[in-house]
């Protein structure tokens, strides 16, 4: 403190309080004020410093004391102190926690009681002047203050009035506080312009705040309940979440882990929207979590397409029901929570029967149509919450949960069955088609969704063998049956390296003379473990596997060596045609009778030495490709039979269509003709037929004396039996040759 200022002003201090303790007692109060606010004036302009301030007064009041004896201490204080604290005593709680006073304030209210206001406020108005100009009426904090030394020496209180100068701190601190307001009006305006939806919370989880995006998504403002409006209002279509908006806000401001919700709601225009909420922990100065913020931007058309692929991906489009894949997911939970409640649930196995002559008579759309209302029909059939998918095809599958009775289960099943044996009003077509029908149970049966809809499979093929349009439940011999199947087809796949499968012959006789007309070439599988296998059981695996192909080229080939090898010898006793039998599906590539040629040139085989034995089947379809290959076999020499007669459609049409060289007469015909005189009647009948048609007639399963003789009668050319032989490994097929002159030699030779 410059040492001029501090005598400046302690001497001016020192003159005021002399001319406060002289004066009567009426004047103390305005001469104490000068007196006062010219020592707080100093200080407030920063002139001294408090403890400036005490050493002046204490050296004013000792100088008094001294230069004055009519004034002693005692006296000095007393008149100091009362009406100091009186003037101070409504501003001492504001003082005492250096609150900002204003000084207008301090003026008004200090001196309205007193009635100098005015005096007053021009005093201090000098003094403060500054202040007010730059900052309004902000001056600095006031504070009383004990006089310890007058306290000492007096052993009374004396106090004093202390303002301190907090222009700078003011100034920067209003700067301070236009940048906030500047800013929270920055913000305020991102806020209220954002088009994401923004909402505040507290700790509680209610909502304190929500900008004007969200009132205009919603049509709810902040005061209302959002929460509970946004969990009611919510589809629940994207999020499986098992707890409410609301807690996870809750739970957000008490762990402090953001956390991202998709809500939807509907739009105050009627339509849903979709929102992806980031709910995010607010922080303050130190750190602390003091509410939440919940920031939605709209996805709705990302939702949208999210949700047509996630569609798409889990439902058939033609029915409508859950595909496959949606089966998989929907029956693993069905299982879980079936294990879990210890209940039952059946898994229903439906295929249409036959629906492939609907497509084929009447086309795919017809098809479709069909497909549609089959659908319907399974689902009307089954209980509200039982699940209905489309597997593929025209197959579908109803899983039944929370089953109480197996009753019940037949009667559903039996409903199914019903349901589509009514007929089909398509358009203008009216259909009747069936359905087979498999039941398997868990956890009876199977406890996975994989064997479960195994096992229902299983069982819908044993109603399919048991004549279609029916229902069958799995049993543990279709496991078994089901297990021998893998474990053979397994080792099919290894059987053509290893050399398992050989060819055994059996003859086929002219009817008249007995003499070996030719050979039926019969493939087996000599099985390391199971020893011989018929065809029956593997010749429908192989063409399920694709192996028929490989494996039908090996007959071929094999056949074509044989009869190479018997011609060859010169010596061989049997020296004619040997027929192959051949799987329709060896026909789909389209080029089989490429590889029958490809095949016979190999050996070195003529033609005229293979024939070539086909089902019905094959020519149901009309198809052109079938067609023109069994033209080219047959313009390049090689016969074709028509094997099994009579068993499959006998639609007889497609017989005008396909020039064939023989007519094979299926062996149910020539077993049952003997009994029934119809049965005779209709084997005369195809013979008949297939001579005008200009083609030789072999019959099938001859196996007595009687059935030969009928054959004869009704002009059969050939016969093929157990009358005459066993299809016989090669070498006893050659002594047979050797052996058998006529069918009744044959028959002595067996
Ligand atoms: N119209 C139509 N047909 C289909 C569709 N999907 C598959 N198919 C046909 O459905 C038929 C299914 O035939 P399968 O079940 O094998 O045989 P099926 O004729 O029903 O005979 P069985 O089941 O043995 O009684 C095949 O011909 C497929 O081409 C489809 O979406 N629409």
């Amino acid at each position: 403190m410059n040492q001029d200022v501090l005598r400046d002003i302690s001497e001016k201090y020192c003159g005021l309080l002399r001319a406060f303790l002289l004066s009567p007692e009426g004047n103390a109060a305005s001469e104490q004020l000068q007196l006062a606010h010219h020592l707080g004036g100093s200080l407030v302009m920063g002139r001294i410093a408090p403890a400036e301030l005490l050493g002046i007064h204490q050296a004013a009041v000792e100088s008094l004391a001294n230069c004055c004896p009519a004034l002693q201490l005692a006296q000095i204080g007393a008149r100091l102190n009362m009406p100091l604290v009186t003037m101070y005593q409504a501003y001492e709680s504001a003082f005492r926690e250096r609150i900002a006073v204003r000084y207008q304030d301090l003026a008004a209210s200090f001196f309205c009681a007193s009635g100098e206001q005015e005096l007053i406020a021009r005093q201090i108005g000098d003094v403060f002047n500054d202040f007010n100009t730059h900052l309004g009426s902000i001056i600095g904090f006031a504070e009383m203050v004990e006089d310890e030394l007058s306290r000492k020496s007096s052993g009374q209180q004396s106090l004093h009035l202390l303002m301190q100068n907090l222009t700078a701190l003011l100034k920067a601190e209003h700067a301070i506080q236009q940048r906030i307001r500047s800013s929270e009006r920055q913000f305020r305006t991102l806020v209220d312009n954002s088009p994401d939806v923004i909402l505040r919370y507290d700790m509680e989880g209610r909502c304190v705040f929500a900008n004007p995006a969200f009132t205009r998504e919603t049509g709810l403002m902040a005061d209302q309940d959002i929460n509970t409006i946004l969990d009611r209002s919510a589809n629940r279509r994207w999020d499986d979440e098992s707890c409410s908006f609301g807690e996870r806000v809750r739970q957000v401001a008490a762990t402090g882990v953001a956390d991202v919700v998709v809500l939807e709601w509907r739009h105050p225009q009627g339509h849903l929207v979709s929102h992806e909420m980031h709910i995010v922990p607010e922080y303050d100065a130190d750190e602390q979590i003091f509410g939440t913020l919940a920031i939605g931007r709209d996805v709705t058309r990302r939702k949208e397409v999210e949700f047509k692929l996630r569609h798409q991906a889990n439902y058939d489009p033609l029915s409508g029901l859950p595909n496959r894949r949606l089966l998989g997911d929907m029956l693993q939970r069905e299982v879980a929570s079936a294990k879990k409640h210890a209940y039952p649930l059946a898994v229903v196995f439906i295929d249409l029967d036959r629906f492939k002559d609907v497509n084929d008579s009447l086309g795919h759309s017809v098809g479709d149509q069909l497909l549609v209302v089959a659908a319907q029909r399974v689902r009307a059939s089954v209980r509200e919450h039982d699940l209905v998918a489309r597997l593929a095809g025209d197959e579908f599958v109803a899983v039944l949960p929370r089953l109480e009775a197996s009753a019940a289960l037949t009667r559903i099943g039996d409903d199914i069955v019903a349901a589509l044996a009514e007929p089909f009003q398509l358009g203008e077509h009216r259909v009747r088609i069936s359905a087979s029908v498999g039941i398997a149970i868990y956890p009876h049966d199977a406890d996975t969704v994989t064997t479960l809809i195994g096992c229902a499979d299983q069982a819908m093929f044993a109603a399919k063998g048991g004549g279609r349009n029916g229902l069958a439940f799995f049993t543990e011999d279709m496991r078994e049956k089901s297990f021998e199947r893998r474990r053979l087809l397994n080792d099919l796949y290894d059987a053509l390296q290893e050399g398992q499968f050989e060819l055994h012959f059996q003859p086929a006789l002219e009817l008249q003379s007995g003499v070996i007309h030719k050979a039926e070439a019969l493939v087996r599988w000599r099985h390391p473990a199971f020893g011989m296998i018929s065809p029956d059981r593997f010749i429908p695996l192989a063409e399920e596997s694709g192996l028929i192909f490989d494996l039908g080229r090996w007959i071929l080939q094999e056949a074509a060596r044989v009869s190479v090898r018997w011609n060859a010898q010169g010596t061989s006793p049997f020296r004619k045609q040997i027929s192959v039998n051949l799987s329709p599906v060896q026909f789909l590539n389209g080029h089989y009778d490429a590889i029958v040629m490809d095949q016979l040139s190999l050996q070195g085989c003529q033609p005229g030495l293979i024939a070539i034995e086909i089902t019905e089947g094959l020519l149901l379809d009309d198809s052109e490709a079938v067609r023109s290959q069994l033209n080219n076999l047959r313009a390049a020499g090689i016969q074709v039979a028509l094997d099994d007669f009579g068993t499959g459609y006998s639609a007889m049409s497609y017989l005008k269509k396909f020039s064939m060289d023989y007519l094979k007469i299926d062996r149910s015909f020539v077993q049952d003709m003997v009994d029934a005189d119809s049965n005779k009647a209709i084997v005369e009948a195809i013979i008949v037929m297939a001579h005008r048609l200009g083609m030789k007639v072999i019959a099938e399963g001859v196996e007595t004396m009687v059935q030969a003789q009928l054959l004869r009668d009704a002009g059969c050319e050939y016969v093929q039996g157990y009358l005459y032989s066993r299809p016989l490994p090669e070498d006893d097929f050659l002594n047979f040759a050797a052996s058998a002159h006529s069918p009744a030699d044959a028959a002595a030779a067996r």
